[in-house]
């Protein structure tokens, strides 16, 4: 039995159990974590209205933190509507008081300040004691159009307006941004978020395009994304894929939802659990596509390299995947009847492209899929089967070569943004690794483990997809169990002490 995480929502009651603390509770109680909550107002509220704000007074929520805290710590917190000054100031002793005792979950702020109906939902002087005090305290913070004015102090209209007000904001208080799109109108029938993320190169910036689904029910979508960003960091997903998901999360629940008949007003947002359907999830924008001209981040150099719709292999399903730095292990293996390869060659000699050559050579004789790794104009050069790009290399490589010279392309991916990124290439193959801890290569940080396989493998049913790192004979049925069609490994067969019995085994999982 896995144990769930326990997540925190400090927001707000909506009589109407559309938004607020009810829209987070069924949020967490779909994506798998126990809900605590401790309620800041007393909302009454309808599909059609705000009657009345009702905050709690300070000891009242005071206490509700400190009972969590005593015995339900949380594995991540997210923080909505705050009534008052006082309230911003109670949560924000207590974060720091947190901090201080080494608890570094992450916050993820949700600046409730005005209704989807227009009504304001807390006292005017709350939102410079955010911006001064809580925002530095938080990890996250999840603005709509009116959220992102009123914090930033501007108008917010155009992409290029969102750009410069998210990253002006996430520099100034070291927070990353999820800016949701549902208010914008940049490009029709879409919808456009924007994470803006710091790092140690400065502030990353990405669009998630959608779908925008046509329905009048869309009260708490706000509430039900930032509850599923925080619900799924808890479960140990890094950022950006915590607000992929949580946006396939809350389209999944506006396509599905059912709520005409739940009031006169607009009707709640549905709650339809993890979201497992392509269709819901976001386009990751590349920087060389057309559609990034929409949305002021179009890159001319990036276009010229930029290709989509690679050749796909025979099958969907490459089978047992070898992994290897000799041109000997290709001809070893290849005799065992192993039908996919690659040449991964970390340190070059002089002889490289002979090495490379004499592969493709054995490739031909034997009719493999044989990959190269990294050199890509080798790869070209020698007529490989194809070649193997980590997502670093595709700023790099000339991919229109690649396509006019009709290789094949695997892409390496870590988790759902970089796999719904590296789908806009349309590859021959997608990898995702590492599954498990491994010591052939540094991926610490990066481990998805099987669940989240098979969560990635869902989207993408009848596409070829390769799962890579700490794969072996013990492990391969679950990761089989996931649905991927190919399984790669190195050390499971170049350190086996029976390389013959490890492919027989691996086979006999896989294919
Ligand atoms: C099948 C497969 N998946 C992933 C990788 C890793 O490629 P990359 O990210 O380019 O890292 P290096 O292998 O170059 O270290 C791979 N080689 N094969
Ligand atoms: C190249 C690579 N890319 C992701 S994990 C990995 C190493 C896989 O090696 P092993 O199968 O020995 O864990
Ligand atoms: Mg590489």
């Amino acid at each position: 039995m896995q144990t769930r995480p326990v997540v925190w929502t400090i927001a707000g009651s909506d009589s109407g159990g559309g938004a607020g603390i009810q829209a987070d509770l069924l949020t967490f109680h779909d994506l798998g974590v126990h809900g605590c909550s401790a309620i800041t107002a007393n909302t009454a509220q309808n599909t059609l209205t705000v009657a009345a704000i009702n905050p709690l007074p300070e000891s009242a929520l005071q206490s509700q933190l400190d009972a969590l805290l005593s015995d339900l710590p949380p594995l991540a917190i997210k923080i909505g509507l705050l009534a008052n000054t006082a309230q911003v100031h109670i949560v924000a002793d207590f974060l720091r008081g947190l901090r201080a005792q080494g608890c570094q979950v992450p916050v993820v702020y949700d600046p409730v300040a005005v209704a989807s109906s227009g009504a304001s939902m807390t006292e005017g002087s709350t939102g410079a004691a955010v911006v001064s005090e809580l925002l530095p305290l938080c990890d996250v913070l999840t603005p709509n159009r009116v959220e992102l004015e009123w914090l930033a102090s501007a108008e917010v209209d155009s992409a290029g307006d969102i750009l410069i007000a998210a990253k002006k904001l996430a520099g100034a208080n070291e927070i990353a941004l999820a800016v949701t799109g549902g208010h914008f109108d940049i490009e029709p029938g879409t919808t456009a978020d924007l994470l803006c993320v710091p790092g140690e190169t400065g502030i990353t910036s990405d669009w998630l395009i959608g779908r925008k689904i046509d329905t009048r029910d869309t009260h708490g979508t706000g509430c039900t994304y930032s509850s599923a960003v925080a619900a799924i960091l808890a479960q140990g997903y890094p950022l950006k894929d915590a607000c992929v998901v949580a946006n396939a999360y809350v389209r999944r629940g506006l396509r599905l939802g059912n709520s005409s008949q739940i009031g006169e007003g607009p009707g709640p947002v549905g709650h339809c659990g993890w979201p497992n359907e392509l269709q819901d999830f976001p386009e990751v924008l590349v920087a060389g596509s057309e559609r990034a001209k929409h949305y002021a981040t179009f890159d001319a150099a990036a276009a010229e390299n930029y290709a989509a719709e690679f050749v796909q292999p025979d099958t969907t399903r490459l089978g047992l995947y070898p992994v290897v730095e000799t041109v000997e292990w290709i001809e070893k293996l290849a005799r065992e009847g192993v039908r996919t390869l690659q040449l991964r060659i970390k340190n070059p000699g002089d002889d490289l492209r002979e090495q490379i050559e004499r592969a493709v050579a054995i490739g031909r004789k034997f009719d493999l899929r044989l990959f190269i790794n990294d050199y890509w104009q080798l790869a070209i050069e020698c007529g490989a089967y194809g070649v193997h790009l980590g997502q670093e290399d595709l700023q790099a490589a000339d991919l229109q070569a690649i396509q006019r010279a009709g290789l094949k392309l695997g892409i390496s991916t870590h988790g759902f943004f970089e796999m719904l990124y590296a789908w806009q290439y349309r590859p021959s193959y997608l990898a995702t690794g590492a599954i498990y801890a491994t010591n052939t290569k540094d991926m610490s940080g990066q481990l998805q483990g099987p669940r989240k396989l098979a969560r990635m493998a869902t989207l993408l049913p009848d596409y070829p997809l390769v799962a890579i790192g700490g794969i072996n004979v013990e492990r391969a049925p679950d990761v089989a169990a996931s649905g991927v069609g190919s399984i790669a490994v190195v050390t499971a067969i170049t350190q086996a002490p029976d390389y013959q019995a490890a492919v027989t085994q691996l086979r006999a999982v896989i294919e």
